[in-house]
């Protein structure tokens, strides 16, 4: 497990990560998800000893990093996957890293066939895709066959076929019994690859919880609802109509209404009795990705003047409190290579949206999208 407890790290006047707390578990993926600059990385070099922290503490199994005795073969880590000698064949430099841990050379012939590059063991790693380099520094972190494994932004620059790969891996690793961190930007990602998150914003605690509370919590349901746009006095009788029965209206940017509060059948007898005609009265469900971003919103440090999504940063409810993680208790199993998709099966196949609970209809100043 790893625990940090305060962790803070400042450069200079810069605090790139305050008061930082938070556990991660064995037998699970836990996404580490931030915007640019909000400190994942800060703190994932911390938690390797690669940073020493202004105040507070991490550990790994109770230790910090420096004082793990033989600590490649107790932690991988993919930070930088461009941070090899690119002069180097890959299985030069894995050997390299393998003899520097007293790992036998035989493991690395293991894991180059793991992450799939045996065919390119022999080439220079400088000539490497992106997505090959990535595969590279990942074969690094799963060397000293560690039971913590940690991993910055793995899915960049792989293609969607890469990308797959790396979620059955983090998953299969986790199912192990092994405690897998992985950063990222990007929520839907993390959506299908994590079972617990714990986001930050400049550097600070945002969420801590189970993927399957983030959705709860999340993925609240609205309705749209238009009426015809030659007779803009009905959109504001509806409006008056709806928020004194209660519900909470806005405007959306093409004319509509969202309404949150108000069941759907609701809406339509209000209409009818306001004696408004709809020309449109349909339910939606927040997306994942955008709550992320409206939970994030006041922690973006660079936007575009064009930002589109500015001032939808809602607070979270009073009282709000991330529950507990609950970790599954997974037998650790043998080493493994990641099954390739069945021929004709749709590997970019995704799970199923969650089911909002039945009390997620509260205001939500969001864009009108499904999924996940
Ligand atoms: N060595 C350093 N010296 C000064 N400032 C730093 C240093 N390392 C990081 N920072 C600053 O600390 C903040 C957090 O950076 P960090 O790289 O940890 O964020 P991140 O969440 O990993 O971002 P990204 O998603 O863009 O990789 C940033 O504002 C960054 O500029």
């Amino acid at each position: 497990m790893i625990e940090a407890v305060g962790l803070t790290k400042r450069y200079g006047a810069k605090t790139a990560v305050y008061n930082l707390s938070f556990q991660v578990r064995p037998g699970a993926v836990t996404g580490f998800l931030g915007p640019n600059g909000a400190g994942k990385s800060t703190t994932m070099r911390m938690v390797l000893g690669l940073d020493r922290p202004t105040e507070g503490r991490v550990t790994i199994g109770g230790l910090p990093y420096r004082q793990l005795p033989n600590a490649p073969r107790q932690v991988g880590a993919l930070l930088d996957a461009k941070a090899v000698h690119g002069g180097r064949t890959a299985r030069n430099h894995l050997l390299s890293l393998a003899q520097l841990a007293g790992i036998p050379a035989r493991r690395v012939d293991e894991v180059l066939g793991v992450v799939g590059l045996h065919d390119v063991a022999k080439r220079r790693s400088g000539g490497f895709s992106l997505g090959m380099g990535q595969r590279l520094g990942i074969a690094a972190a799963l060397l000293g066959d560690p039971q913590v494994l940690l991993f910055d932004e793995p899915v960049n620059g792989l293609d969607p076929e890469g990308i797959l790969w790396v979620r059955n891996l983090m998953k299969q690793l986790a199912a192990e019994g092994r405690t897998v961190f992985v950063s990222s930007h990007l929520m839907s990602e993390m959506a299908l690859t994590a079972d617990h998150l714990i986001v930050i914003g400049r550097g600070q605690l945002m969420a801590d919880m189970s993927v399957q509370d983030f959705i709860a919590h999340n993925s609240a349901s609205f309705a749209r609802v238009r009426t015809p746009e030659t007779e803009p006095q009905q959109r504001e009788k509806l409006s008056a109509a709806l928020s004194e029965a209660g519900g909470q209206v806005m405007p959306e940017q093409d004319g509509a209404l969202r309404v949150t509060g108000l069941a759907l059948p609701r809406i339509s007898d209000l209409a009818h009795e306001a004696d408004v005609r709809l020309w449109e009265l349909s339910p939606h469900q927040a997306s994942l990705e955008e709550a992320y971003m409206r939970m994030t919103q006041g922690a973006v440090d660079y936007r575009s003047t064009e930002d589109q999504k500015a001032g939808l940063m809602q607070p979270q409810p009073p009282g709000y409190a991330p529950p507990q993680p609950q970790i599954p208790d997974v037998p650790q199993q043998g080493w493994y290579a990641p099954p390739p998709p069945a021929p004709g099966e749709n590997p970019y196949a995704t799970a199923p949206p969650a089911t909002p609970p039945a009390d997620a209809a509260h205001t939500d100043q969001i864009k009108p999208e499904d999924s996940r």
